[in-house]
């Protein structure tokens, strides 16, 4: 279905080559999983694939990539659209209607499909992604999730041969994402669909993939079963660390397969846990500025409506200085709505916001930013600058900070970025390294982040973990809507979880996930009834 021989692509003054000699074929009806570190050439690979690489990106492309029989170099993208569904990184740029039920249907318009089947096929795909009551809404007025299933049910109704997604799940809360991947992998089987998916949570996608597509970052792929490839791999989910850790062979994939490992390991971890006064990670360790002084941030009865539809009502938070805060909860919960309004330059239509003694929503933008931080869901909005250089030094002059602040920050996140290039010519997670990087050398006294991990590999998302933990430890309060399951059990004090407006669960990580079926990061459920978070806690313990 898919063929590249002696693929090689290289962008406009790069050094080398994205991808290099690739030689692969894909068989008609597998699920392929493509992996690798952040900037490494997942979304290169994906856009050979369906042409927009180099008809659209620009760049040399050599070699010959051949989808359904057909040469991508001889024929335009459009003439693929019958044969190649697309998902990219971000919804809202791929849109062509303005409503959730013109844009299930306009992708079938172009087919000329039978207005009766797609009627049919329209209803199937609202009740498949849980997106029926949102029918008639603009595309606009969605929460970030709600836009992901509108862009994933688009193509999924063309029927494509070939569906290619690029980080199909970063804004979907965890039930959604294995609804979504259940659904696709239903495609797989009944239509005998190929799917090529490059994604960073691995906890997520790699039980369902037949083959795993591993791009190291030296151009080349790798292609073998998700199990032999993640064995050596630079990227990881929690299970296969903790299945490399214990030594289980085969490797686990699934929480399934590593529970019925796990017997000897929780025996081990028990002896542990029976010697007094251990503290193992994190988040047990004592946070020294926690609680010292007065709050952060205290917001009370907080309400967000937008027309008819209540997305927060009446909250109250109250943040202390050196906590980290996850924000979790199913999409539209309101998390967004929340963050937007205690910043101050989202609508509020009722409740109080102090940040000491100031509230924000009665200053001027630019000291409301001084006093809480914002990364929206769609960060390069926030760049503005034509290099990363030029962002980085921009960075430094406004916050007063050294010269050299902003990007030792990015090399921290993600090493190597070449200064020159424009951010509009980053990876995804380069580009949200960068926002990040810009975001935490300003450090104001209450940082919000909203859902900051997209595009991040494993060790960024580390790095960025023990970064947010340096704030908190000078006193920072941050809070991090997040679906990240993962993330919040390496970096939260403390977890919010909100549901239709309201604030339904409020404690200690450990309290909140443990037990949950949705939050619990995977070392908890393979662990259970253990109380386990992380892969290094394990280690550390058994050390
Ligand atoms: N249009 C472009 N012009 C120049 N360089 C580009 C362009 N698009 C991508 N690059 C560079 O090519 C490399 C690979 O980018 P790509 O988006 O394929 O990575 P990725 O693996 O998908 O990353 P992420 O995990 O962050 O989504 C990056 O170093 C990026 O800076
Ligand atoms: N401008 C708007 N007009 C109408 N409804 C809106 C608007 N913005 C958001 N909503 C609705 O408000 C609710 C809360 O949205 P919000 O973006 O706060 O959710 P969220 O919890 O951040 O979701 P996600 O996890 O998907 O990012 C959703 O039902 C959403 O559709």
């Amino acid at each position: 279905m898919i063929e590249f021989s002696q693929v090689s692509v290289t962008y406009p003054d790069a050094t080398r080559p994205t991808l290099s000699t690739v030689d692969l074929l894909v068989e008609e009806g597998e699920l392929c999983l493509v992996a690798g570190r952040t900037g490494a050439g997942k979304s290169t690979f994906l856009g050979a694939i369906n042409g927009l690489v180099p008809h659209f990106t620009g760049g040399l492309l050599s070699g010959r990539v051949r989808v359904a029989g057909k040469d991508t170099a001889k024929h335009p993208p459009r003439e693929f659209a019958d044969v190649v569904g697309v998902v990219g990184q971000d919804p809202l740029a791929g849109f062509v209607t303005d409503t959730v039920e013109e844009e299930l249907a306009y992708g079938m318009e172009q087919l000329a499909v039978p207005p009766e089947v797609m009627r049919k096929r329209v209803e199937e795909t609202l009740d498949l992604l849980g997106i029926a009551e949102l029918r008639n809404r603009p595309l606009r007025t969605l929460s970030g999730g709600q836009q992901q299933r509108v862009a994933i049910g688009a193509v999924l109704t063309a029927h494509p041969k070939v569906l290619v997604l690029d980080e199909p799940t970063s804004a979907l809360d965890p039930t959604a994402a294995e609804d979504v991947l259940a659904a696709i992998t239903r495609l797989v089987h009944d239509l005998g669909t190929t799917v090529v998916v490059a994604e960073h949570r691995l906890e997520r996608v790699a039980q369902y993939a037949d083959r795993l597509l591993h791009l190291p970052g030296d151009g080349s792929v790798r292609s073998g079963t998700p199990a032999e490839i993640l064995a050596t791999a630079d990227v990881a989910p929690p299970i296969v660390e903790l299945g490399r850790l214990a030594g289980w062979s085969p490797l686990p994939l699934s929480v399934r397969d590593a529970r019925r490992r796990a017997g000897p390991l929780r025996d081990r971890l028990s002896e542990v846990v029976m010697r007094p006064n251990v503290a193992f990670g994190a988040l047990d360790a004592p946070n020294a500025t926690l609680g010292r002084s007065g709050p952060a941030l205290e917001a009370s009865s907080v309400q967000v409506r937008y027309g008819d539809v209540a997305a927060v009502r009446g909250v109250d938070l109250r943040l202390a200085q050196g906590e980290i805060l996850a924000l979790m909860g199913r999409n539209g919960s309101g998390k967004s709505s929340l963050l937007w309004a205690v910043q101050g330059s989202g609508p509020r239509s009722g409740g109080r916001v102090d940040v000491g003694g100031a509230d924000p929503h009665a200053l001027k933008p630019r000291q409301a930013r001084a006093l809480v931080g914002l990364v929206p869901q769609t960060p390069g909005d926030l760049l503005y600058l034509d290099s990363v250089d030029a962002e980085c030094a921009q960075a430094d002059h406004e916050s007063g900070a050294a010269p050299g602040t902003a990007r030792g920050l990015l090399d921290r996140l993600t090493p190597g970025i070449d200064g020159a290039l424009h951010p509009g010519d980053l990876s995804e997670g380069q580009r949200l390294s960068l926002v990040l990087a810009v975001q935490l050398t300003a450090t104001p006294p209450v940082l919000l982040l909203d859902e900051p991990t997209r595009g991040l590999d494993y060790q960024a998302k580390r790095q960025f973990a023990a970064v947010l933990a340096e704030l908190a430890a000078r006193g920072r309060a941050i809070v991090v809507a997040t679906h990240d399951v993962e993330f919040v059990a390496t970096v939260a004090h403390r977890v919010i979880v909100m549901a239709e407006g309201e604030i339904v669960a409020d404690g200690p990580t450990k309290d909140v996930v443990v037990a949950s079926p949705a939050f619990a990061p995977q070392v908890a459920k393979v662990l259970a009834p253990q109380a386990w978070l992380t892969v290094a806690e394990v280690a550390k313990a058994l050390r």
